[in-house]
């Protein structure tokens, strides 16, 4: 651990970065920020959810002449919402040093970007597709460029987005510094990288591997067809803050959503077929919390930073080791704790070895919770929130009612009553889900990402029909939230922090 005022950070940006309550660099940031700001090209590969958006943020900013209207940097991101949210942590870093940073992207109103860059932007954060067509439209001048940054590099050359960046970096002046990050760099893509730069410093944070050890692993072996109930059962019992489940198509995504909506969980979905203020507000909800369960495809596998992802699920195996380590890097960011659950089926379970052997690490098997476990869970969840409300809220107004109750009936049934009214039982009611065709590589496929950032797993397109359910819909949005506990839960969130510390700002 390294503090910020050692690596040749200007009095600004050590202003905000205090602001932003950093209290020490992480290693991806203390190794790679000097010889950025050095001028160095830099291939930066550490685990997820370790600051290396700051890591590039940082040396970017610094660079930045504010009093020249030109476009000076570019980051590349492969989804909208990413870029977003680089961009919303850039103007972070940058607040006390005036820099413009605009984000870009696909689905958003054309016009209204173009009176934007209008104005004279220092750093365009975008996808793909939306930055070409910019360049094509002519709305982006990329002749003062001096910095490119490749978010999630290793995504943006793989096979299907590399065109597209080659048509970005193409249009930029040759003497530009170049930054790659990813918490992945496969050895081909690396190389494919190092076409692109000049002399580049490769940084890579030395772990046992690839993952981080903030969050433990399991898997769960089920066949196809059970795999939906032991997810329910386990939501029930572990009873996530906030949850991420992945499964490999937009059909599956929509199929589950509406599934776990039918059993009574405030569940939506996210995928690149949805419009873009769909994904937005999805996203929104969820940061919120009044969506508990996010279904995603893998469009929403890297980068994405919300805190209170305590758990994650990939109720479909992911296509490849680098999709897994991404998927379960969206919880135990930031020092935090999280658990990460993957449905193999029994055919599956050579893939299950070959993520375990890629990523070096060991997932442990996990019996699925029984009914009458997944009950139990529900319950503790009610008693805690019962117990708090005793110790914490004023419940004197209800306390006339309570007694004559009591006047009628027995304290334990009383009592007994409001517990089953306040937890979510298990439920069966029927769903729908079609069986999804057999997995096939990632490397395989030849239909790339165009049009901005829609990056989503599994290309498999299918016509699928519309399923529907007739069965009565779930029971009350079983109101979880707060902190809770059961058995198969790790002390996630707050609390312990193993990588660094950071302080409310
Ligand atoms: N030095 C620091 N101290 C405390 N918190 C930090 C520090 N640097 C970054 N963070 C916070 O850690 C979280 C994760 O950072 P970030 O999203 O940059 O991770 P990442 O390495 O890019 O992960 P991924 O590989 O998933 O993209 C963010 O909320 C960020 O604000
Ligand atoms: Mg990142």
């Amino acid at each position: 651990m390294a503090t910020f005022s050692e690596l040749g950070i200007g009095e600004l940006l050590m202003k905000s970065i205090s602001k932003m309550g950093f209290e020490e660099a992480t290693p991806i940031q203390s190794q790679t920020i000097p010889i950025a700001i050095d001028g160095k090209d830099v291939i930066g590969q550490a685990q997820t959810g370790t600051g290396k958006t700051a890591a590039f943020g940082i040396p970017l900013i610094q660079k930045i002449d504010i009093k020249d209207n030109n476009v000076q940097g570019i980051v590349v991101a492969p989804t909208r919402e990413l870029a977003i949210q680089v961009a919303e942590e850039l103007n972070k870093i940058g607040q006390f040093n005036r820099v413009s940073i605009l984000p870009i992207y696909g689905g958003q109103d054309i016009s209204r970007q173009i009176r934007s860059l209008k104005k004279g932007p220092h750093i365009i954060v975008g996808t793909p597709g939306r930055i070409i067509d910019h360049i094509n439209r002519k709305t982006l001048r990329l002749q003062n460029v001096h910095t490119v940054v490749l978010d999630e590099a290793d995504e943006m050359l793989n096979m299907g987005f590399i065109e597209d960046i080659e048509a970005i970096l193409k249009g930029i002046p040759e003497e530009r510094q170049t930054l790659l990050f990813s918490a992945t760099m496969p050895g081909p893509i690396q190389r494919i990288a190092e076409r692109f730069m000049k002399d580049p410093q490769v940084v890579k944070v030395k772990t046992k591997e690839m993952t981080t050890p903030n969050i433990k692993q399991y898997y769960v072996e089920a066949q196809e067809k059970k795999k939906f109930d032991y997810l329910t059962r386990l939501l029930d019992s572990q009873s996530p803050d906030l949850a991420i489940i992945f499964g490999r198509t937009k059909r599956r995504v929509d199929e589950l959503s509406e599934a776990l909506t039918l059993r009574g969980y405030a569940a939506e979905g996210i995928h690149g077929d949805l419009s873009q203020a769909k994904r937005i507000s999805v996203l929104r909800k969820f940061k919120e919390g009044s969506i508990e369960v996010l279904v995603a495809t893998d469009v929403a596998a890297r980068g994405l930073d919300i805190s209170g992802v305590t758990h994650v699920y990939n109720f479909d195996i992911p296509q490849d080791p680098e999709s897994y380590v991404h998927r379960i890097g969206r919880t135990g960011r930031a020092g935090k704790h999280g658990m990460a659950m993957t449905f193999v089926t029994p055919r599956e379970m050579g893939q299950l070895k070959n993520v375990e052997r890629t990523t070096n690490s060991k997932m442990e098997r996990l019996t699925p919770p029984t009914l009458d476990e997944a009950l139990e869970g529900q319950q503790k969840m009610t008693i805690e929130k019962l117990t708090n409300t005793i110790a914490n809220e004023n419940i004197s107004y209800y306390k006339r009612a309570a007694e004559e109750l009591l006047e009628e009936h027995d304290s334990v049934s009383v009592v007994a009553a409001a517990i089953k009214m306040m937890t979510k039982e298990p439920d069966e009611t029927p769903i729908k889900l079609t069986e999804e065709a057999p997995m096939r590589s990632r490397r395989e496929r030849s239909d790339g990402n165009r049009g901005g950032g829609n990056r989503d797993g599994g290309r498999n397109r299918y016509k699928g029909g519309q399923q529907q359910s007739k069965s009565r819909s779930g029971q009350g949005a079983g109101g979880q939230g707060g902190s809770s506990s059961s058995r198969n839960r790790p002390s996630t969130g707050g609390g312990k922090r193993r990588n660094f510390r950071k302080t409310e700002a």
